[in-house]
């Protein structure tokens, strides 16, 4: 091993610095096969799992240990990163993992005791990590059961988003799961908070003077975080439908990177100062407007097999949210995302005031804005309005754009977060205080949506959502 690489291992271990078990429940279905398996064998190669490292997936159904491994590589072949998986990194990998069927709840545990218990002999005393990937409507359930077959205790538990459906479902799954675990060991999953580029929000902001103290309604006219997709929803009918665009991404993952850069300077980057800083500033989020939100769903969605011909569900929404602390009161930040849409894209944009007063007085719109891609490996921009080169005085924008791949090599999101699990760091999660206060922001539009406005497949959604930009477009 490099020193390098020793050195990752270090900081990668899990917190006792022991051997991991790590059960996957779940772990047949779509997003074990997706992110979560392709993710770990990254991690495999890339030398980020601790020594001991043993995976257990569980199933209702029976399969033999390698007809599970066989599942899981062709998973890594459809979904991994390079989709390529090498003989030797492969057989390496492959020897961790063990299947447990059966199913798993209080009254019955199936095969996953004693499957775990072989994997102890293995590798003697290590830390527990179940990872829900199940149904949400389960999540009570699994937790139970973890509980009732002595496998609480120390552990760490991943849930899957979303953690509740509903203000009251999200109450009755909080106060379950606080039954049987300490806070400290809920790692509550929202995979945007694991992109290279969110997680440099708060490194740009913080580490260079330049934005520190331009971060605030003085400077930033408004925030804009915009995640069209060209996705439909086919594969996930039911799902979709009974969720639509506001649950499944605005008041989740949107609202989460708006809290990234809303947030008040931590004490420290230290998992718990971010956390803190993160989740309470949502607290400060005012309810939403329903004036202020425009639904949408593209022509055609009623066709698809699984939607009822009369579902009102929303495939687009957007919305103008206000943060009601003394660096962001009147500024407004535009969320905007939908299915279906003319592309995809993930951009986070911060757009400056043009100088209140000087001898530069027509600067375009779009003269200066800090933009995170949060797409992909991610990518940072900054556009600053120049004068175009030559003989004139015309004005002009350019863009200065670094790609972070080109930095260095990056995880995904999964990748990351899993690490956080391992390592104990909490900061990347969400935590129920901000959880709670996403439920009474969003009350107001629950309670009276808006009649969803009809879109063409293929366009960029419903006209109405520009009018949010006071009329002056989405970047
Ligand atoms: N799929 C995706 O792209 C994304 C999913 N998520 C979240 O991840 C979680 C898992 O999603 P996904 O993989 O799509 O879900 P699936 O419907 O594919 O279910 C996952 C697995 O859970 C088991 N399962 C299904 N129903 C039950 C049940 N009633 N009781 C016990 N086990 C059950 C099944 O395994 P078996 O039959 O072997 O028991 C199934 O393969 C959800 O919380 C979802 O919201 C989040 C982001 C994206
Ligand atoms: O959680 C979800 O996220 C995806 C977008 O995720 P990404 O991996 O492309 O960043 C979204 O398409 C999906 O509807 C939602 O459930």
């Amino acid at each position: 091993m490099t020193a390098a690489s020793s050195a990752r291992k270090n900081t990668t271990q899990s917190g006792t610095g022991t051997a991991v078990i790590f059960i996957l429940f779940g772990s047949t279905g779509d997003l074990a096969k997706r992110m979560v398996l392709p993710s770990l064998y990254e991690l495999h190669r890339r030398d980020l799992l601790p020594d001991g490292w043993q995976l257990i997936g569980n199933g209702r159904g029976d399969r033999t240990d390698d007809e599970f491994r066989q599942h899981v590589k062709d998973a890594i072949e459809e979904f991994g990163s390079d989709g390529s998986v090498s003989a030797d990194e492969w057989a390496s990998f492959a020897e961790t993992i063990h299947f447990a069927g059966g199913g798993f709840s209080v009254d019955d545990p199936g095969r996953l005791l004693e499957v775990l218990d072989a994997a102890r002999g293995a590798v003697g005393s290590a830390q527990l990590v179940h990872y829900l990937a199940l149904p949400p409507t389960t999540f009570v359930d699994y937790t139970k059961a973890i509980a009732a077959h002595g496998l609480a205790k120390d552990s760490r538990v991943v849930y899957e988003k979303p953690f509740g459906t509903s203000p009251d479902g999200f109450r009755t799954l909080d106060e379950a799961v606080h039954q049987s675990l300490d806070e400290k060991q809920i790692y509550r999953i929202d995979h945007f908070l694991g992109k290279e580029s969110t997680q440099n929000l708060h490194v740009l902001r913080f580490a260079n003077g330049l934005f520190a103290g331009v971060w605030n309604r003085e400077h930033v006219a408004e925030v804009q975080i915009d995640v069209p997709e060209t996705l439909d929803i086919a594969d996930r009918a039911a799902f979709y439908d009974a969720t639509g665009a506001f649950l499944d991404m605005i008041v989740t993952h949107l609202f989460q990177v708006a809290a990234e850069v809303a947030m008040e300077p931590p004490v420290s980057l230290g998992a718990d100062d971010l956390l803190d800083a993160r989740e309470s500033v949502i607290a400060a989020f005012r309810p939403l407007d329903p004036t202020e939100v425009v639904f949408g769903q593209y022509d055609g969605y009623r066709d698809t097999e699984g939607i009822p011909e009369d579902s009102t569900t929303e495939t687009f929404a957007a919305v103008r949210l206000w943060v009601d602390t003394d660096r962001w009161r009147d500024v407004p930040f535009l969320l905007r995302t939908g299915k279906m849409l003319d592309h995809s894209s993930q951009r986070l944009s911060l757009v400056f005031r043009a100088p209140a007063d000087g001898p530069v007085t027509d600067t375009p719109k779009d003269g200066t804005v800090l933009t995170f891609d949060l797409a992909g490996d991610g990518a940072i921009d900054l556009a600053v309005t120049i004068k175009e080169p030559g003989s004139g005085t015309d004005l002009s924008v350019a863009h200065m754009t670094e790609q972070l791949d080109e930095v260095a090599d990056g995880l995904s999101p999964y990748a990351r977060l899993i690490v956080d699990v391992l390592r104990g760091d909490r900061s990347l999660f969400t935590r129920p205080d901000g959880l709670a206060h996403v439920w009474e922001v969003a009350a107001p539009v629950l309670a009276n949506p808006p009649a969803p406005r009809p879109y063409a497949a293929g366009s960029t959604g419903p006209a109405a959502a520009d009018d949010l930009c006071g009329g002056s477009g989405w970047i």
